[in-house]
Formats: C-alpha cells, sequence, structure tokens
C-alpha cells in the first residue's frame, strides 16, 4: 500500500555528483515513488557555494549550513556527495543521531573510517549504504555485501580507478608519454585539478580497502593496503610489455591467503597479458574481477566515475534505504567477524618482470642467475639483447615471495656488471 507522507531526503554537497542526483530524483520522482512505495522529497540542498548556478536544482531548498539540514529531526536519508573527511563524517554521524540513514560516495572517508560509521548507523537503528563509493555505476558492494553473502570470496582483482585507466590506455594505444596522456584526461574532465588521489592510487587504494573489508568479512582501512602510483610508467616499460604479449594497468588486488589465514590488498601497475579480459578495458572505464569458492569468476564492468553514473548508484542506495525504512528495518551492517589479519607486501606471491642495462661479457648471465637463485627466486624466462658491449637482459620469474623479489632487484642493483635497472614491474592475471 502507497504511504502518502513523503520520505525526506537532504543532499549535502551539489557538485558533480549532487547536481545529477538532484536532477534525477525531480524528473524521475514519481518512477521513484512507485518503486519505494511512498513519495520521496528533497527537503534540503547543502552547498558551500549558493551563488553557483545549477540548472534544474530547486532554489528555495538552497542552504549553507549543512549542520542544521541534518539536525533538523525531520530527515529520513541524508545523501552525502561532499567528499573528503571532514566535514562529512561529522555530518553523517550527526545524521545517524538525528535518525537518518545515509547513502555516501565517499570512498576515502569509508576507507579511513567505515569501522566507526558502521557502528553509528548501527547503534541509531539507521543504515549506511555506499554504493558509489567503489567504482561507480558498477554494482559490487551490494552484490558482494549481500549477493554473495552466502559464498567465500578468495580474490578482487579490478580497475577501479577511470582516470588512470585512461592514461594507460592513451599510453598504449597513441605511444604518449605520461604527462601527455595526464593532460588529455585533464582536458576532457576526467582528471581533476589535482590529480595525486588518481595517479598516486589513493583513489584506488581507498575502494580496495573498502572491496577487502566486504569480501573477507574483515577490517581493511587504508593504511593496510600496499599503494604504488603509476606516474613512473614510462614508454619504455609499455614497450617491454608488447614484447611480452602484455598491457600495462593499475590494479586493485585483494586476495585471502593460500592457508586461508590471512588476507592482502594492494594497488600498482601490473603487467597482464593481452588475453586477459582486463586488458581490454578501454578508456576511463573500470572492471572487476571476482573469484569465489561456489560461484566461480565472475567480471563487473562498466563506468566507474562521472556525475551521472555515480548518481545511478546514489539513487539505487536511496531506494533501497527508503524501503527499509518503511519496512522499519535495516540493510546489513558491517560484517567484520573474521577478523582475518592483513599481511604486509613482503608477503604477497608475485611475479617479477625485471629489464636491466648489463655488460655483455661471459659470465654476466650466470652472475645474474645466480642472484635470483640466493634469494630462492625462480626464473621462468631471459631474453638478452646485445648491442656495443652493453646487453638489455629481460627476466621473467617465477611466483615468489614480493620480499624475495624485491631483495633480489636490490642485490642487482650492486653488481657491477649491471649499469642499471630499466624496469621492474609485476606480472598479473595467469
Ligand atoms: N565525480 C565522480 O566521478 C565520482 C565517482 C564516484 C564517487 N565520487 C565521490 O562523490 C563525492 C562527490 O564528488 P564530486 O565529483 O561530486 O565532487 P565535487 O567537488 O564536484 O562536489 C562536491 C561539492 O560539495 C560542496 N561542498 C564542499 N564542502 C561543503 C559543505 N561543507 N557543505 C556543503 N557542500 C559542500 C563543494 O562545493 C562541491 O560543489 C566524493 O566523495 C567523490 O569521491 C565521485
Ligand atoms: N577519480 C575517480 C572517480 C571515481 O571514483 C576515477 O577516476 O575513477
Ligand atoms: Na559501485
Amino acid at each position: 500500500m502507497m504511504r502518502t507522507r513523503p520520505l525526506k531526503v537532504a543532499l549535502l554537497g551539489c557538485g558533480v555528483v549532487g547536481s545529477e542526483v538532484a536532477r534525477i530524483m525531480t524528473t524521475h520522482a514519481d518512477d521513484l515513488t512507485a518503486r519505494i512505495g511512498a513519495p520521496v522529497e528533497l527537503a534540503g540542498i547543502a552547498v558551500r557555494r549558493p551563488s553557483r548556478v545549477r540548472a534544474g536544482v530547486p532554489e528555495e531548498l538552497i542552504t549553507t549550513d549543512a549542520t542544521a539540514l541534518v539536525k533538523r529531526g525531520d530527515i529520513d536519508v541524508v545523501v552525502e556527495v561532499i567528499g573528503g573527511l571532514e566535514p562529512a563524517r561529522t555530518l553523517i554521524t550527526t545524521a545517524f543521531e538525528h535518525g537518518a540513514s545515509v547513502v555516501s560516495a565517499n570512498k576515502a572517508l569509508l576507507a579511513e573510517d567505515g569501522a566507526a560509521l558502521h557502528a553509528a548507523a548501527e547503534k541509531h537503528g539507521v543504515d549506511l549504504y555506499y554504493e558509489a563509493a567503489v567504482a561507480g555505476a558498477i554494482p559490487l558492494v551490494r552484490p558482494l555485501r549481500e549477493s554473495l553473502a552466502g559464498d567465500k570470496v578468495n580474490r578482487v582483482l579490478g580497475i577501479v580507478n577511470g582516470t588512470t585507466n585512461f592514461i594507460l590506455d592513451k599510453m598504449d594505444t597513441s605511444g604518449a608519454g605520461y604527462s601527455e596522456a595526464l593532460d588529455e584526461a585533464t582536458a576532457l574532465g576526467y582528471a581533476e585539478a589535482d590529480p595525486t588521489a588518481d595517479v598516486e592510487g589513493f583513489d584506488a587504494a581507498a575502494k580496495a580497502a573498502i572491496l577487502a573489508g566486504i569480501a573477507f568479512h574483515t577490517r581493511v582501512r587504508l593504511d593496510d593496503v600496499h599503494r604504488e602510483g603509476m606516474t613512473e610508467v614510462t614508454a619504455a616499460d609499455f614497450a617491454s610489455a608488447k614484447q611480452m604479449g602484455c598491457t600495462i594497468k593499475l590494479l586493485a588486488i585483494c586476495e585471502r591467503a593460500a592457508d586461508g589465514r590471512s588476507v592482502t590488498a594492494r594497488v600498482h601497475p601490473a603487467m597482464i597479458p593481452l588475453t586477459h579480459p582486463l586488458a581490454s578495458v578501454r578508456e576511463a572505464y573500470n572492471a572487476v574481477f571476482v573469484e569465489a569458492e561456489a560461484a566461480g569468476q565472475l567480471m563487473f564492468y562498466g563506468p566507474g566515475a562521472g556525475g551521472s553514473p555515480t548518481a545511478s548508484a546514489v539513487l539505487g542506495d536511496l531506494v533501497a534505504v527508503c524501503r527499509n525504512k518503511l519496512a522499519g528495518a535495516t540493510g546489513p551492517g558491517e560484517s567484520a567477524y573474521a577478523a582475518l589479519p592483513v599481511s604486509p607486501m613482503g608477503e604477497v606471491v608475485t611475479r617479477y618482470h625485471i629489464s636491466l642495462d648489463v655488460a655483455d661479457r661471459p659470465g654476466v648471465l650466470a652472475q645474474v642467475a645466480t642472484v635470483f637463485a640466493e634469494h630462492g627466486v625462480s626464473i621462468d624466462t631471459v631474453r638478452q639483447q646485445g648491442k656495443d658491449g652493453e646487453a638489455a637482459l629481460v627476466v621473467v620469474t617465477h611466483r615468489a615471495a614480493d620480499a624475495a623479489l624485491s631483495a633480489t632487484v636490490e642485490a642487482l642493483r650492486r653488481l657491477d656488471t649491471v649499469r642499471g635497472v630499466a624496469s621492474i614491474m609485476r606480472v598479473e592475471g595467469e
């Protein structure tokens, strides 16, 4: 039966995502009402700069006092699309204290403080939903939290940052250098004025922390995620990748250890074979593989950023939390009962592609091979190309602990016959 008293929604932030949320709430009001079972009313929109013209956004709803809006007492749901840690954290907590459920797109905050926010939501009997925080429009948080709640997820591997995928794709397909590709990403509106969070891997690491936490029923924070950005990937790395039948992607990888007793989460550039489905994820798209014991391998693909796709995920959450409100219930909260330790990067088992500039004389290859053997790292392939008394030596290893692989590289750097390490890249997806 349809309820006539509307559910009241407060929107915090009216930028790229918020303005699309307001637009869709207005244009699709009838459908949203039918799907929820009650009308939803945009009761207020908190902004920082009220003078900015926002096409289609009802002017009378605009306020600069976000705190007063969430404290009003008649708000059923707060949609937080401001971003950053503060004031978002305090506003969300205040919303819970005043009985409102919260829908947020804020991966930085959730990766930093998810546990405390979930606890606060639970204490006040309200929901905290955040599908938009990971991979934009792609349904991933709720499939992991709900659809796969009966399975055992062993691995989540994917491209979760659109800006960096766009840059790497340009470098691969057009031979552009990093800064040229970044300029194009900025001109097209993918990269922000300060692209640090994207290119240094912070954005992807926050998403990896959220995904690992849900997938492994374990608390994983941003600090637990090993993070390497993509600013040092060069055209030479792409040339090496091509020779191996690979491309380079910035990957987020969350894994359960083989013995099941610990987990790892990491973000770094890696070579993947061109035959791997992630290799064909182009431009600013995202794609995530989930490997679960019973389900096998699942792939989620789609637009991971942008106002309208991200608003789609926010609206999906809004419908869900409104339905819960009407039912007098809440959806699933934090599930961290497994409490598995998060192992450091050194314990991750992976493969390296190492390109060395060496002296081209007898015994050098044997010397290099000895360093690998001394660190217990087994070599898969070696390729050598000589020119003018120097040679480029490309070694691809078998799987070994990351600590042993990086110690091998350090020892190689100390050899007189090794003139330089031209590129080191992990190899994934095989
Ligand atoms: N843009 C995307 O593609 C995308 C995708 C997924 C998730 N997100 C997340 O969505 C959130 C919003 O992102 P965005 O791209 O819309 O950012 P944005 O910068 O375009 O919008 C944020 C808005 O919040 C306003 N704001 C700042 N402080 C405020 C305050 N105290 N009160 C009210 N308003 C305030 C800003 O003026 C700005 O207009 C972030 O958490 C972001 O990580 C964005
Ligand atoms: N800056 C992010 C936005 C989506 O979280 C990206 O490029 O993917
Ligand atoms: Na999503």
